[in-house]
């Protein structure tokens, strides 16, 4: 079957290896051609040749402007998104600034969540004394108990994409807030964070959007919500007026307050750089690539001896295709011997993911032939 690509032209705007057929941009993405030129500018001439004076010439204010660049992609108008940190520490960020003060007794997490997020949350809800309570999101069951509930969009074990509108309407009901982790969503779909009324939410940008290895995460703090936000990181940058050198801590009164320390100036303009992909496609072209992408392999691997297909059927997942195998690790291994890179999540789970900026109906072909060669 042959497939028409509207975003066929884009993959020449990465480095690739054609032999290789690269399944894992929902690990870490793959760079666009133009970030390694973008990199060797910001040494060699932002830092080499203006030196301290780079701070002053856009260095300072790089987290909120690259984080409106980021907001175009989920929703948020300008001044609501800064990029600082690692989803890590803006998940303690967010859930620490929501718990604050409440008089309510738990938090509620998604059970089968990404091991950080659950991580965190415990200590936040052993650092404020409320309990945890972690809950299938799928029967999510808030009650006037619950101070804030923690999901992921897409989940990264099975790429089971949650209903935003329809989950954080069923918290908001009770009176609960909800942090939203984007990490498998953003570069994945529309996402609508202003208009659904979200409370806060956090997302890395080295999948997706191919910010590079430890490219700084981010965090969303919507306008209404800024006055109120007060993180628990009271770092310098965060302040008010951080050059004043005030012994006393003033929050900047907008979405800069979430800073903490001194930005990766040359990570964060790599990911800046990474972010010029996005100004040349519509987010909903790479959805339907995306979903016809994993429909193709999944149509090609289902069936397979001993594979299970645990990735949704329908439009309720993201850009991934996971697949349930006894012998998962050994089979992803004896894949990357033949250029097929995906990932194996334990104890049995093969996982793909579909990047639709570069990755091709051939690539879904190339791996899926692979495998049933192996099975
Ligand atoms: C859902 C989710 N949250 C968080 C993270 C990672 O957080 P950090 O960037 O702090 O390592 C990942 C992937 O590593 C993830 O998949
Ligand atoms: N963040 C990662 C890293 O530093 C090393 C290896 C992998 C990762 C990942 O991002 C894993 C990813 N979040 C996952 O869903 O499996």
């Amino acid at each position: 079957m042959s497939h028409t690509d509207p975003l066929a032209h884009v993959r020449d705007l990465f480095d690739l290896d054609d032999e290789v057929v690269y399944l894992d941009g929902n690990s870490l993405g793959a760079p666009p051609r133009n970030v390694a030129e973008r990199v060797q500018d910001v040494i060699a001439n932002q830092w080499g040749r203006r030196l301290i004076r780079g701070w002053s010439e856009g260095w300072w204010t790089a987290p909120e402007r690259v984080g409106d660049r980021v907001g175009r992609l989920v929703g948020a108008a300008p001044g609501q998104v800064v990029v600082a940190d690692s989803t890590s520490v803006n998940l303690f960020k967010a859930l620490m600034a929501a718990v604050r003060g409440t008089d309510r007794a738990e938090i509620v997490v998604d059970a089968g969540t990404f091991p950080t997020d659950g991580y965190v949350a415990r200590s936040v809800a052993e650092l404020s004394g409320l309990a945890l309570r972690p809950v299938d999101p799928e029967h999510l069951d808030p009650t006037d108990a619950t101070a804030v509930v923690l999901l992921n969009h897409v989940d990264y074990r099975t790429g089971r994409l949650l209903d935003m509108a329809e989950a954080t309407e069923r918290v908001h009901a009770v009176g609960a807030k909800v942090v939203w982790d984007l990490c498998h969503s953003v570069g994945v779909l529309p996402i609508e964070l202003d208009r659904l009324g979200v409370d806060l939410a956090v997302g890395c940008t080295y999948k997706f959007l191919n910010g590079g290895p430890g490219s700084p995460a981010f965090l969303y703090v919507p306008k209404d919500a800024q006055a109120d936000f007060h993180q628990p990181l009271t770092g310098w940058t965060g302040h008010r007026e951080p050059f004043a050198m005030s012994t006393d801590y003033t929050p900047d009164d907008g979405v800069s307050r979430a800073r903490v320390g001194t930005p990766d100036i040359i990570s964060m303009l790599a990911l800046d750089a990474a972010l010029d992909v996005w100004d040349q496609v519509d987010l909903a072209d790479v959805r339907a690539k995306g979903l016809a992408l994993t429909a193709h392999f999944r149509g090609l691997v289902e069936g397979l001896p001993g594979i299970e297909v645990i990735t949704p059927a329908d439009e309720r997942r993201g850009h991934q295709v996971s697949l349930r195998h006894p012998d998962a690790k050994a089979l992803m291994d004896r894949l990357a011997e033949r250029r097929v890179i995906g990932d194996h999540r334990p104890p049995d789970v093969l996982r793909f993911g579909f990047a639709p900026l570069y990755n091709t109906f051939e690539d879904a072909e190339r791996a899926a032939a692979a495998l049933e060669g192996l099975l």
